[in-house]
């Protein structure tokens, strides 16, 4: 799309452009033009180069060749960090903001300039910015008490305030819930009519035919289409993405023999409380899948961490194959035979100095040999496996993990959960930023697992990640509020996750 066929002004503009890490070529020679005032979304497959342009449209990393302009004007120096704030902001889907500063100190930092700083001009102006947005906080309050969903409309309104009017969202609804992402589309459609563009990153399809009026897709660093969202149906989105025609097809549960009553119990929660949940009492069995929903505050999180022993519980036990676990040890879960995709895949799951092989191999150092001294050629076999397995896009088993896109991380963290064969498998979001194909074969692990007789517990809302389940345990405000058969209607599971179900 031309400008002039465009009929507008382009609110943002790359063109030409080329990156290169080393071997890799995260963009060859890609544009993108997204018209004021429009929501453009932006998709392709993990690795496809989409976070690279965010950081070259953000100016965080210049381009190895190709032009950046806002308003039809050129890009600031690199080193204008104030000139790239007026022109465009981004949303990450982690925080930018500091969670020991105060909400209004984040709201005003790197804006105090030389002036003496008055603290209650400065409060009442935070409070005023926030105040459109329903952010409903006292800004005095360390940041760190916020949650998702008002860390990123502080972060919106922090762009706004500096005068962007160019805005990038990426992969926003990740960490939100059903509710959450409904109000934040509500925000964004207020603020388009307002002449606010966004720039919108989503592995959620659906997402971008809700909100988006153009969509650019990337495959293997390289632009393929730019289209109207309307003229564009999924079949022929997700074809583009993938490069084959075909389309996709999540696993389901009903494809797999049914768990009879009489299967071995492999994991068993009885009466279990802990921090924000109660009475939590369950049985798995063995080739069993459980799917665990409900809202961010009912609970699920804290259950699922609770039994690979990152919490403690109050009250409870857990046990695998009739055998305690020591509460609020993941050494002694890991011993039992509990693997986990943890929620925070930086935090808990990778360390992200170490190769993919490196990390694949982690949960296993001691069965491959003394810690440090395990085989390089085991080491790559391993590494190798993984990338084969769950379809990471890397230069090779030895590549750093932090050189990988973030669905690509998201592989490591399931290659490195089922590397140990769990007995019992505890996935909290395990399809989060991963892309429509691979999440088919994410999910297509997921089943194979239960063939082999684990039991496998997956927290989400995502209804694909849950077709996978033989049945769907809902909580509500820390407590089992329903249980789903493999026959749950869509309809029927969101009214009990939202506590309206009769
Ligand atoms: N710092 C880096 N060093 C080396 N390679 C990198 C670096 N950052 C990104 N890459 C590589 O560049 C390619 C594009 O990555 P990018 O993060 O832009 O993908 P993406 O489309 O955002 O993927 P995802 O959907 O998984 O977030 C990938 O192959 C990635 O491994």
């Amino acid at each position: 799309m031309n400008e002039a066929a465009a009929g507008g002004t382009l609110a943002a503009a790359a063109r030409n452009i080329t990156k290169r890490y080393g071997k890799t070529v995260a963009l060859n020679d890609v544009g993108i033009e997204i018209r004021d005032g429009e929501s453009h979304a932006l998709v392709g497959r993990n690795g496809a180069g989409k976070s690279t342009l965010v950081s070259i449209l953000t100016g965080l990393q210049a381009p190895d060749s190709g032009e950046v302009a806002f308003f039809g004007r050129p890009a600031p120096a690199l080193s204008d960090r104030e000139g790239w704030r007026r022109n465009v902001a981004c949303v990450y889907q982690r925080s930018t903001i500091m969670p020991a500063l105060s909400v209004a100190e984040n709201l005003f930092i790197n804006r105090q300039g030389k002036t003496v700083i008055s603290w209650p001009k400065m409060r009442r102006q935070s409070a005023e910015l926030l105040e459109p947005f329903g952010v409903d906080v006292d800004v005095t309050k360390p940041a760190s008490e916020l949650t998702v969903e008002q860390r990123q409309l502080v972060e919106i309104a922090r762009a706004l305030s500096v005068g962007a009017k160019f805005i990038i969202l990426d992969e926003p609804t990740a960490q939100l819930d059903g509710p959450a992402i409904e109000r934040l589309f509500e925000r964004l459609r207020a603020l388009q009519d307002t002449g606010i563009t966004f720039m919108f990153i989503s592995h959620h399809l659906e997402e971008i035919y809700e909100v988006c009026q153009t969509v650019t897709v990337f495959r293997d660093a390289r632009h393929i289409l730019t289209a109207p969202v309307n003229e564009l149906g999924r079949a022929e989105l997700v074809d583009a993405m993938t490069g084959e025609p075909g389309g996709l097809s999540v696993p389901s549960a009903a494809d797999r023999p049914n768990v009879g009553q009489k299967a071995t119990v492999a994991l068993t929660l009885r009466d279990l409380s802990g921090d924000s949940f109660t009475g939590v009492s369950l049985e798995a069995r063995k080739g069993e899948v459980i799917g665990l929903a409900g809202s961010a505050s009912s609970g699920k999180h804290q259950v699922a961490e609770t039994i690979y022993g990152l919490r403690k519980p109050t009250s409870g036990v857990i046990e695998v194959d009739g055998r305690k676990v020591k509460p609020g040890s993941v050494v002694d879960a890991l011993r039992h035979g509990i693997g986990c995709v943890p929620r925070d895949r930086h935090h808990q799951g990778l360390v992200l100095g170490l190769s993919i092989a490196e990390n694949a191999a982690l949960t296993v150092m001691g069965k491959l040999g003394p810690a440090g001294l395990v085989p390089p050629r085991q080491l790559a076999s391993v590494g190798g496996s993984a990338i084969a397995s769950y379809d990471i896009v890397a230069s090779g088993a030895e590549q750093p993990v932090s050189d990988l896109s973030g669905g690509n991380q998201q592989k490591v963290v399931m290659a490195r959960a089922l590397a140990g064969d769990p007995k019992v498998l505890v996935l909290i979001n395990p399809t989060a930023g991963v892309d429509v194909k691979s999440k088919e074969s994410l999910l297509g692990v997921v089943d194979r697992v239960a063939r082999t007789g684990a039991a496998v517990i997956v927290v989400s809302d995502e209804l694909d990640d849950l077709k996978v389940c033989d049945r769907v345990v809902v909580m509500f405000h820390g407590e089992v509020a329903h249980e789903f058969g493999r026959d749950w209607t869509e309809s029927a599971l969101v009214a009990a996750i939202e506590g309206v179900a009769e």
